[in-house]
């Protein structure tokens, strides 16, 4: 891989409850999106795609320990020759249920994995599920990457350390619903700015109870351009990045050689 990466967001209603419905899905449309004319070097997918936010029954229908999806996900990987960013899923470990992404190589190995570290609590998260307690970060081949997952984003000195510990993508799996379009936006958009970095989000579509998910599935470069976004359709982006765009933009504006780090 050189200086460029086709990324393919694969955005779709996930049933709530329902993880066999669910990983039958997921693979139905990973075969759709490695069938691109420009086959994808990364897949990215929605936040908690297996289960949805069933949670009050989150114990007994997240994937044990990760091994469902590990199994599916590692073999869809080495046969198709792609990346990986399997969004989150609900996994057990232990006593505990966790919403982590794991996040595969071309071979299928497991290069990452990231527990959500930020609770949601308008969605009672916190009630159901533990908070991971280290980063996300990985190297794609040569490139260095970080890995949020949806109100994540709401919190700017993670993506900051992130790209301070050299992020140029940051992957952000989300489920994300309205009326909150304008904050999904704007947050992105805020963190790509202001950390010189690309930012590929991944949001589900469809209605799980009252909740209205909304698509707009998003690639925002390091300058803020939005290179796509999805409407709220079912559907495969597919965005090619240039790396080097990051480093062209932080050259141009500074801002990780201008920061005062002992005033603030
Ligand atoms: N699943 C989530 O973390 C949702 C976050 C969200 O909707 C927000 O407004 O923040």
């Amino acid at each position: 891989m050189g200086q460029t990466l086709n990324i393919a967001l694969v955005q779709y209603d996930v049933q709530i409850g329902e993880p066999d419905v669910n990983y039958d899905r997921l693979l139905d449309w990973m075969n759709l999106a490695v069938k691109a004319p420009v086959k994808p070097d990364v897949l990215v997918m929605p936040e908690m795609w297996n289960t949805g936010y069933a949670l009050n029954r989150i114990s007994e229908l997240a994937d044990e320990e990760g091994i469902r999806t590990r199994n599916i996900i590692s073999a869809f990987c080495r046969k198709h020759g792609v990346h990986v960013i399997a969004g989150s899923i609900a996994e057990t470990k232990g006593e505990n249920v966790y919403n982590t992404i794991y996040a595969f190589d071309r071979e299928g190995n497991i290069v990452s994995d990231y527990s959500k570290i930020h609770l949601f609590r308008l969605m009672d998260e916190e009630k159901h599920l533990c908070a991971g307690n280290k980063l996300g970060q990985l190297q794609l081949e040569e490139i260095p990457a970080g890995m949020m997952i949806c109100y994540d984003i709401r919190f700017p000195e993670l993506a900051r350390k992130l790209a301070l510990d050299g992020a140029k993508v940051l992957f952000v799996p989300a489920e994300w619903p309205n009326p909150r379009l304008e904050h999904w936006r704007t947050l992105l958009r805020a963190r790509a700015i202001e950390n010189q970095m690309y930012v590929v989000a991944c949001n589900r579509t469809g209605i799980s109870g009252q909740t209205e998910f909304f698509g707009h599935s998003m690639v925002i470069d390091p300058w803020g351009a939005v290179l796509a976004e999805a409407d709220d359709q079912e559907q495969v982006i597919h965005v090619q990045i240039d790396l080097s765009k990051v480093d062209e933009v932080r050259r141009t504006i500074p801002i990780f050689e201008d920061r005062r780090p002992s005033l603030y």
